[in-house]
């Protein structure tokens, strides 16, 4: 990756599931908005060249402001994002120059310099690498009438997370696919396997969570005391 690592870090969502008004990566985690502390963990890494913020259009202006706020101006660019994530991430791949790019969801703040470096690591041997863990519950298939069908084998299983590092041009031309065909998916890893790319899982922590619903958000305060007093 000669013209080294870029990273588009989401934060275009409502926070629907979140239930609170402001949207949940502008939620205050210690006093600093949530997307501030995924944007700080990527920005102490001199492998990312270039970071794009994704935001909602309406959040552009603030999101500008925060950046400022917390020094990160001359790192991140902020760009408008679109109706689902996917048009989200494709926003931003639009808008780097790099060979390597990971995509990350501004909701999870609580990723580590070494993960994502691991990440990079297993993209650049292999065509593409997603952070993951597996799972701890069983995990079933159940019909619409909640009747269980099936009950996948959980040695098998993955919980994903993020980031997910690929080459630029390959994701980019993935994601053109799967807007030519109209095809949504819930990662960037899966626009990825429909073209055939293998995807290398990478063992990750169970700590870095997708900030979703609001145990979510308690779980965060109670995790952040933690390192503080670590
Ligand atoms: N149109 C969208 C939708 C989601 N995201 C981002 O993708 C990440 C993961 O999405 P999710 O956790 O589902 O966020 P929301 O869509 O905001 O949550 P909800 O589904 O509860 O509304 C988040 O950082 C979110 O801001 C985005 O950039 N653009
Ligand atoms: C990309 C992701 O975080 C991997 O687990 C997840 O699929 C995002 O889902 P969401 O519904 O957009 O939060």
């Amino acid at each position: 990756m000669d013209k080294g690592w870029g990273v588009v870090i989401v934060a275009a969502g409502r926070g629907t599931r979140m239930g609170t008004t402001e949207s949940k990566q502008f939620l205050l985690l210690q006093d600093k908005p949530v997307f501030i502390h995924t944007l700080e963990v990527f920005a102490a890494l001199d492998e990312i060249r270039e970071m794009i913020l994704v935001t909602g259009v309406a959040d552009v202006e603030r999101c500008l402001e925060w950046v400022k706020e917390y020094q990160l101006e001359t790192r991140v660019r902020v760009i408008p994002g679109g109706k689902e994530r996917q048009h989200s991430v494709h926003e931003g791949l639009r808008a780097l120059s790099t060979d390597g790019v990971l995509v990350h969801d501004g909701v999870r703040p609580f990723v580590t310099r070494e993960q994502i470096r691991e990440c990079m690591a297993a993209a650049e041997s292999g065509e593409g690498a997603v952070l993951a863990v597996p799972v701890k519950d069983t995990i079933k298939q159940v019909n619409a009438e909640g009747i269980v069908t099936a009950t996948p084998d959980r040695s098998s299983l993955w919980s994903i997370q993020t980031p997910q590092a690929f080459r630029l041009s390959s994701l980019l031309e993935a994601y053109e696919s799967a807007e030519r065909d109209g095809f949504l998916g819930t990662d960037d890893a899966m626009l990825a396997e429909r073209q055939g790319m293998s995807v290398k899982v990478v063992e990750g922590s169970y700590t870095n969570i997708k900030l979703t619903t609001p145990e979510d958000l308690q779980y965060a305060a109670f995790w952040l005391e933690g390192e503080k007093n670590r």
